[in-house]
């Protein structure tokens, strides 16, 4: 489990009030960042922004989650400003936190915060003009709670209970994907990639392709460890390896050997594993003996045709399937 959850988002999408009720439903402190400053400073935030200056109040946030960073079981809400230093959430995730951000549409927040006289930054604005500096602020802040947040969950027309629900769901599924290896198994010629008929497979190499993949299993939040082998024998090896260590799923492309190789079929038959076979042409399109695949079969399904994204395709069909499953 996360250590911390954090709540980023926007003012007025709800940060304080879910916050609240998911600490409630996992019995953890709750701290919202603005309150805590505010017992601190024995001040408003709206009278230290007045009195201090902005300046001297995401001082106040820097040094409050430096502390914060430090403790386990809290749900943090934060304040709408917490992500103009990177900084922040980069020491929270670094303390195993998951950060959350929580969005809805400006058309909402300006609805919950038409009269709001809490929130200095919206104080100098009233009607239109206070619709429009909602959407402006959110439009450059939307880009910061993104690449700062770990998972995003839509706050519009849902009750805060439901909200807070969600959450749990997302942070234990968040949680179990990062447990999860997925392999991907290259066989014959795929080592030749960038070498081996460029008009087919491209002109980028096989280590590009390993970095590729790689990076897909991160965003997809799995480990991907890449094999390459130009020897039937040491596939099927690899797949029963997978099988014994309890990998979650393999993305293979078995090269040619999935026009004839019973083996390889009897072995993706034989293990536990999921696997999905992927294809970087479209085999389909190519000459006669390509056009069949003994192997797929055996496996959950078959994607072909789109390069280096075949194996991306494969990765999230896989993650779809294991998420699915539990
Ligand atoms: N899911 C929701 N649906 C409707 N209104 C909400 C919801 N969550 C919060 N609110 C209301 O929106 C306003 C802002 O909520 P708050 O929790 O203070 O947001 P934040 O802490 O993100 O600024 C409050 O009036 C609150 O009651
Ligand atoms: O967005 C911001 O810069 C701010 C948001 C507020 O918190 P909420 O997001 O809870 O309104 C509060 O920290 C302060 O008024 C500044
Ligand atoms: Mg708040």
């Amino acid at each position: 489990m996360a250590s911390n959850i954090v709540l980023v988002g926007f003012m007025g999408c709800g940060k304080s009030t879910v916050g609240r009720r998911l600490a409630a439903m996992l019995g953890w402190e709750f701290v919202d960042t603005d309150t805590r400053i505010e017992e601190e400073q024995k001040m408003q935030v709206s009278e230290i922004f007045l009195r201090k200056g902005e300046r001297a109040f995401r001082k106040m946030e820097r040094d409050l989650i430096h502390r914060l960073s430090e403790r386990t079981h809290q749900v943090i809400a934060t304040g709408g400003g917490i992500i103009k230093d990177p900084a922040n959430c980069q020491r929270l995730k670094e303390g195993g936190a998951v950060v959350v951000h929580m969005y809805t549409a400006p058309e909402e927040l300006y609805r919950r915060m038409r009269c709001d006289t809490t929130r200095p930054l919206l104080a100098p604005y009233e009607g239109e003009a206070r619709y429009e500096a909602i959407q402006k602020l959110l439009q450059e802040r939307l880009p910061l709670y993104r690449s700062a947040a770990d998972i995003e969950v839509s706050v519009f027309k849902q009750s805060p209970e439901d909200i807070a629900e969600e959450i749990l769901d997302m942070t234990n599924e968040l949680e179990k994907s990062s447990q999860r290896e997925i392999w991907v198994c290259n066989g014959p010629n795929l080592n030749f990639l960038g070498i081996r008929e460029p008009e087919i497979y491209g002109d980028e190499n096989y280590e590009a392709l390993k970095r590729y993949v790689v990076e897909r299993g991160q965003e997809l939040g799995v480990k991907v460890e890449c094999f390459q082998t130009n020897y039937e024998g040491a596939l099927l090896d690899t797949l029963q390896e997978a099988h014994r260590k309890g990998i979650s799923g393999i993305v293979m492309n078995p090269g040619a050997f999935t026009h004839y190789s019973y083996a390889l079929r009897d072995a993706i038959a034989s293990i536990a594993v999921p696997v999905v076979e992927v294809h970087m042409s479209n085999i389909h399109k190519r000459e006669e003996f390509r056009h069949r695949s003994v192997t797929a079969a055996e496996c959950i399904g078959q994607i072909c045709g789109f390069g280096f994204k075949s194996y991306e395709l494969g990765l999230q069909a896989l993650c779809n399937i294991l998420q699915k499953n539990g």
